[in-house]
């Protein structure tokens, strides 16, 4: 991590800070377009996916769930190092540009893909096949994101699912049945953060 990538993560962590005790729905819900709130990973889970995604060195990541861009730093860090690149997907623009002002702000930008729009309809139109993906957008579509990635994967890729074992939320049930329950894949449950689904398809 150098020092810009530091700077930029302190930043994030003072605003997560901030947020503590702020009450969780945004006015208007969480798509009336004034949800300032990141809803991000922690450190800890942070620390764990730019391992991770340094160990597996994939040429292309897959982030579902941009928001303010706290997970794609870890992520895009991640990326530079292997010689691989992050595409990370975001309901809203305004998040998403927020994230990449940040990430520019860290020296990170060339390895970020920014994209705007429903994750279900960017994944159907996307030609790369990521190695790794990291799930985190609302977590009623988990499954459905699943049904849409996975034809698109590269042999051998993994997928990290956030937030399996807290906030208790709907689809995160189905998510696991579903993970699980496709052919040749190997899955955990590992108590980093707020629960982490780690799954590996197979390589053939
Ligand atoms: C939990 S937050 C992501 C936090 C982020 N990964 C981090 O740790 O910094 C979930 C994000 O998913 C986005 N989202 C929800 N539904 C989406 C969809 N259909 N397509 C793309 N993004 C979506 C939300 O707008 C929200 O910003």
């Amino acid at each position: 991590m150098d020092d810009r990538v530091l700077a930029v993560l302190d930043l994030y962590h003072a605003r997560m800070l901030a947020e503590r005790g702020q009450p969780r729905e945004a006015p208007g819900g969480r798509d009336g377009g004034q949800d300032q709130r990141m809803r991000a990973i922690g450190p800890d889970t942070g620390r764990f996916l730019n391992t991770l995604a340094r160990g597996i060195g994939a040429p292309v990541i897959l982030e579902i769930g941009t928001s303010f861009g706290y997970s794609g730093i870890w992520l895009a860090e991640a990326a530079r190092a292997t010689g691989g690149r992050l595409v990370t997907m975001e309901l809203h623009g305004y998040k998403s540009a927020y994230a990449r002002e940040m990430s520019e702000r860290a020296g990170l930008a060339d390895h970020v893909d920014f994209r705007v729009g429903d994750a279900i309809g960017l994944i159907g139109a996307m030609e790369d096949r990521p190695g790794l993906v990291f799930l985190d957008c609302w977590k009623d579509l988990y499954a459905p994101c699943l049904a849409a990635f996975l034809p698109k994967l590269a042999p051998g890729a993994v997928i990290v699912a956030d937030n399996m074992m807290r906030p208790v939320e709907p689809g995160i049930a189905e998510y696991a049945r579903a993970v699980r329950a496709v052919p040749g894949i190997g899955s955990v449950l590992l108590p980093v953060g707020t629960g982490l689904e780690i799954s590996r398809l197979p390589t053939e």
